[in-house]
């Protein structure tokens, strides 16, 4: 192996000394004598010798250990090199290794449908063959951006060229109701991620997230929308950002999931909203249902439960630590009443806790609100309701749009979750409608709308079709805004 890397890389290194000769040739002779030479030196090394005896997989192999830029230089060798180095696997593979790309398939869904920025094309009639080759060439010129998930519960912070959020920190402790569109609020916000990134905010274009909020189609609710959208935009271009993007964390999951179109259930720190988005567009006209219900209350009704068992414990953290190693939720609720669920889990300074049935009876709390003193109804009777308002809205466009389903939000990452939504689903809707609806759990977690602004940053057309500059915002401030 280590002499077909060696004869690889002296291909490489010969590539490396032609070029610079020709290019130094180029300088001081006629075009027509430097493309001769060129010529000369290509047929005399035209062939790849030894490698050509080898199987494909293998020279793969080689060409992944000897990295992107070699490669590059190694399919300027020969017709049969220039085939094997720029086969699109390769380039994925070096997408994920060098360019901290979670998987191909979201690079291509990226580059074929965020790439011109918003609004969405609404119908690609057909896939286009795309060079891996040429995206990693464009990406890599793409400056790195910063993004910041402004959860209203926990704020995820970090990079857009890192592999995930490189901090977090509660929002709402510490900063209060960031939806509230308060300026200065929002800048101390904003100042201190910058302060804990320790990076100047002059450098880097930045895609915020917000939750949705004010998300009635009322002229009211608008307004309000418009209020908190000049507020973040003020409050950065203020501290002298470039460019901002600012997108909901709904539409954001639901490009996480490689989607446009969809319903996204994010379950959120308070609420749980329940948002139809057609082509990256969240349809306010359909209804977004929102439930007052979220990830607080299955922790205040965990540690209630605990209480009652006796069960002590220091810190709320710790309910919160229980709560997400241990509880699940039931496929069949009665059915699981009557099973020996018991389980265990040593959590940080307080020693080993059992839990018992409150295991799946706290993300029951979802589906039975009244068990935790909520009334409103459940998770599955409000998505059951957004997929009916979808269905009759009759848009243009496909008819099953809606049909597949996203889960968001640290609580949705609960086992069981998805297959139960399902389950449900099936239970309330007629068949019509019912059939082809896929749940979806949280393709990146906790941090799933973290990872679709992850996508849009590191599009090879980024930032140009998604921000907006400090001069548009003044030229412009009321301008339609991606929310
Ligand atoms: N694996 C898990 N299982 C269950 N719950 C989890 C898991 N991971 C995180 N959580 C819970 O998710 C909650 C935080 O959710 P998230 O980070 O989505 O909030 P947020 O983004 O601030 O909410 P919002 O959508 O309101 O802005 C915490 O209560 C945490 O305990």
């Amino acid at each position: 192996m280590s002499m077909l890397l060696r004869k690889a890389w002296d291909m490489v290194l010969w590539r490396s000394d032609t070029s610079t000769s020709a290019s130094s040739s180029s300088s001081s002779s006629t075009t027509a004598t430097t493309t001769a030479t060129r010529f000369s030196l290509e047929v005399a090394h035209s062939d790849m010798g030894e490698l050509e005896q080898l199987p494909s997989d293998i020279l793969m192999q080689i060409l992944k250990l000897l990295g992107p830029k070699a490669v590059a230089k190694l399919s300027v060798v020969c017709k049969s090199l220039r085939s094997i180095a720029s086969d699109n696997r390769l380039w994925i593979y070096f997408l994920q290794t060098h360019q901290a790309e979670p998987s191909g398939d979201s690079v291509f869904f990226a580059e074929t449908t965020l790439s011109s920025g918003y609004p969405l094309p609404a119908y690609v009639g057909h896939w286009p063959q795309l060079s891996f080759k040429h995206i990693y060439g464009q990406r890599a010129q793409v400056p790195g951006s910063i993004i910041i998930d402004g959860g209203s519960g926990y704020c995820k912070f970090g990079w857009s060229k890192y592999e995930c959020p490189s901090g977090r920190s509660a929002t709402f402790l510490e900063f209060g109701n960031i939806e509230s569109p308060m300026y200065t609020r929002l800048r101390h916000f904003f100042a201190t991620i910058y302060n804990r990134m320790q990076v100047k905010p002059n450098k880097q274009p930045v895609i915020v997230s917000v939750p949705i909020c004010h998300y009635e189609d009322t002229q009211s609710a608008k307004a309000s929308r418009q209020q908190l959208k000049e507020a973040i935009y003020a409050s950065l271009f203020d501290m002298n950002v470039p460019a901002v993007c600012a997108v909901n964390q709904a539409t954001l999951a639901l490009y996480a999931a490689k989607r446009t179109s969809g319903i996204v259930v994010n379950i959120g720190f308070q609420v749980t909203s329940i948002v139809p988005i057609l082509n990256g567009k969240v349809m306010r006209k359909v209804g977004v249902e929102v439930v007052g219900l979220g990830a607080l209350k299955l922790t205040g009704f965990l540690r209630e439960k605990m209480q009652l068992n006796n069960l002590t414990f220091q810190s709320l953290y710790t309910v919160r630590t229980l709560k997400e190693k241990l509880c699940y939720v039931a496929l069949d609720y009665e059915a699981e009443l009557s099973k020996d669920t018991n389980a265990s889990y040593e959590a940080a300074g307080e020693g080993w806790f059992t839990l018992s049935k409150e295991r799946f009876q706290t993300p029951e709390v979802l589906f039975k609100p009244h068990f935790a003193g909520v009334q409103a109804m459940g998770l599955h009777q409000a998505i059951a309701l957004c997929v009916e308002h979808c269905h009759f809205a009759d848009l243009p466009g496909d008819n099953d749009w809606y049909k597949t389903i996203v889960l968001s939000g640290g609580t949705a990452c609960l086992p069981g979750l998805a297959e139960r939504v399902e389950k449900e689903l099936h239970t309330l809707l007629p068949p019509y409608m019912f059939n082809g609806i896929r749940v979806i759990p949280p393709p990146y977690g906790a941090d799933t709308p973290w990872f679709g602004a992850k996508i849009i940053g590191n599009l090879s057309t980024f930032p140009g079709h998604w921000c907006v500059t400090k001069k548009q915002f003044r030229q412009k401030p009321r301008l339609s805004l991606i929310w």
